[in-house]
């Protein structure tokens, strides 16, 4: 309810003027709350005076704690709003009075909505630190990096005539945005981990049909969320589920069978599964242990080959033969070059050092990564279904078949509790389907008839989830949104136009000031008005 002519006086609130000294008296809070007009109490409630500028907007403010029933409730707001000046605010009104008061900045009201929103855990904790002005603080050093060598760079401008002052000064304001430059490059590189948290990590289930997606997502979600049947192709459209994983916001997404088919709706289906691949932080391919007997003969084989050259014969591993099996599946549905295939241009774009950028702008690159969006920390998990079924699944769990380039505990081929570490090896001898088919995770025995290995995929899950949302950035200055993002690479862009002119001082000034203008964008000092109406819609009525 908003108030905006101090009118708070003795009728209404029992005795409780505004203004007060100031002080709050909790014995004075607890009061009666009476009609203006008639003088009936309506309720006994609290009264509580935050007085500016001290308050969250910075102008006085009552709150009026009521009890919660309806007809408490509506009697207070009736007899509040039939005053003249009275009104109710409009929805994030509070948070716009603050954020004009100049009480929080952008980032600070991004967070606040991201805190009423917070789902998860980790969406909690990231949201009250950006609240409390992680971002901002961050944002505030930077920019004051960029206005000092500005303002250096007009004295070069304005007293540039000692030509050896001038280039000194020149060197140095070079050297500076060159290192503020690397430094945003390196938090826009982590950057989506702020935003994966914020929007939650999305987990594609792909496999052929009748392998067991949806009953692995009616496993994972503990509901009967998508239909499950012994007839293939039962999954047409994608069903999408959100989970609290440890903490974390998970979307998973099932998918429709992939095979050949003339079915034109089947097909409509398996090109949602192969965008909702694409775009997966995540891509869970499971596999029918049953209907897998190539698994069954390499691992015969390979236990021959081991039985024959000792123990310490090096060859592909139970894990790489997993990994081939998926990579495989994925390239008969998407062709050669598995998920990679899908977005190959994009992908073999954003591995270029931004120096050598030959004229893509980091906007553009930006477009172009989002119109075909594979994340870059995109992984891939196994999933070996229907162990119930199979008795290759005791024969993966004897398997000790030794594993090239592991590293540290991890590197036991198949660890004890029956996953599969990742491969990190660089002479892996599947680099390159690795790299074609995502960045293997590992892989997880289970049956959704059993529930057996459950417990060890969620395990698994969260650990890769945890992976890729975990953030190195030391100073807590983490971007939860694209738009973030987005105008950090505009800034960058500019200091990279600056670091190729900056020998001509108008020129590189002028760039200079485009990329402490984008900066100034991400707090709202400046040109906000276009996205404040989208944010504060993001409020509820009261915030
Ligand atoms: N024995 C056994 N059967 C399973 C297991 N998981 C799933 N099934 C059965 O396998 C059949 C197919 O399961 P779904 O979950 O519908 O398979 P899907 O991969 O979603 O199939 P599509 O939607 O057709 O692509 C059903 O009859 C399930 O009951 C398991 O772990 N063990
Ligand atoms: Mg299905």
């Amino acid at each position: 309810m908003l108030v905006t002519r101090s009118w708070l006086s003795a009728p209404v609130l029992g005795g409780l003027g505004w203004p007060s000294s100031g002080s709050l008296d909790p014995e004075q809070a607890f009061t009666s709350i009476n009609s203006p007009e008639t003088g009936e109490t309506l309720d006994r409630g609290i009264a509580l005076r935050f007085p500016g500028p001290a308050s969250f907007t910075g102008e006085n403010v009552v709150e009026l704690h009521t009890h919660g029933g309806p007809a408490v409730v509506r009697a207070v707001l009736e007899a509040l709003q039939n005053q003249p000046g009275v009104r109710l605010a409009e929805p994030g009104e509070f948070t716009q009075r603050a954020f004009q008061a100049g009480k929080l900045d952008l980032t600070e009201v991004e967070g606040l909505a991201d805190l009423l929103a917070a789902e998860t855990e980790a969406q909690r904790i990231q949201a009250l630190q950006q609240s409390t002005g992680a971002l901002r603080k961050a944002m505030a050093t930077w920019r004051s990096t960029l206005l000092r060598c500005l303002a250096s760079s007009e004295a070069i401008i304005d007293f540039g005539e000692d030509e050896e002052i001038s280039a000194d000064v020149s060197l140095d304001v070079l050297k500076m945005a060159q290192q503020l430059r690397r430094h945003l490059q390196k938090h826009v590189t982590s950057s989506r981990r702020g935003e994966l948290i914020r929007t939650g990590v999305k987990v594609a289930i792909v496999g052929r049909p009748n392998a067991g997606k949806s009953s692995l997502l009616n496993a994972l979600a503990a509901r009967d969320a998508a239909i499950v049947s012994s007839t293939p192709g039962t999954t047409r459209d994608t069903v999408e589920v959100a989970v609290d994983l440890a903490g974390q916001k998970v979307t998973l997404v099932d998918t429709a069978g992939l095979r050949e088919s003339a079915d034109e709706v089947e097909r409509m289906g398996m090109e949602r599964a192969r965008s909702a691949m694409t775009s997966a932080d995540i891509i869970a391919v499971v596999l029918d242990l049953q209907s897998e007997p190539e698994l069954a003969t390499t691992l015969q084989q390979q236990e021959q080959q081991r039985d024959s050259a000792g123990a310490h014969q090096q060859g592909l591993g139970a894990p790489d033969i997993l990994m081939l099996l998926g990579k495989r599946l994925i390239e008969e549905v998407v062709g050669p070059g598995g998920v990679g295939s899908l977005h190959s241009e994009a992908a073999g774009e954003q591995n270029r050092e931004p120096e050598s950028s030959g004229g893509t702008s980091a906007l553009e690159q930006q477009e172009s990564d989002s119109a075909v969006s594979r994340p870059q920390h995109q992984r891939m998990l196994l999933v070996l279904n229907k162990s119930d079924l199979s008795p290759l699944s005791q024969q993966l769990q004897a398997s000790s078949a030794p594993i090239d380039g592991g590293s540290g505990p991890d590197s036991s081929p198949m660890m004890s509790n029956g996953t599969f570490p990742t491969k990190t090896g660089t002479e892996s001898s599947l680099r390159s389907s690795e790299e074609a088919s995502g960045d293997m995770a590992g892989a997880v025995a289970i049956s959704c008839r059993t529930g057996d290995g459950l417990d060890r995929l969620l395990a698994k899950l969260s650990q890769v989830v945890a992976d890729i949302t975990q953030s190195g950035d030391a100073d807590g200055a983490i971007f939860t949104r694209l738009r973030h993002r987005q105008l950090i690479e505009e800034c960058v862009e500019a200091l990279l136009r600056f670091e190729s002119i900056w020998e001509q001082p108008e020129l590189a000034a002028e760039e200079l000031r485009a990329a402490a203008h984008a900066l100034g964008k991400v707090t709202g000092a400046i040109d906000t008005e276009d996205i404040l109406d989208a944010l504060f819609g993001e409020f509820c009525i009261g915030k």
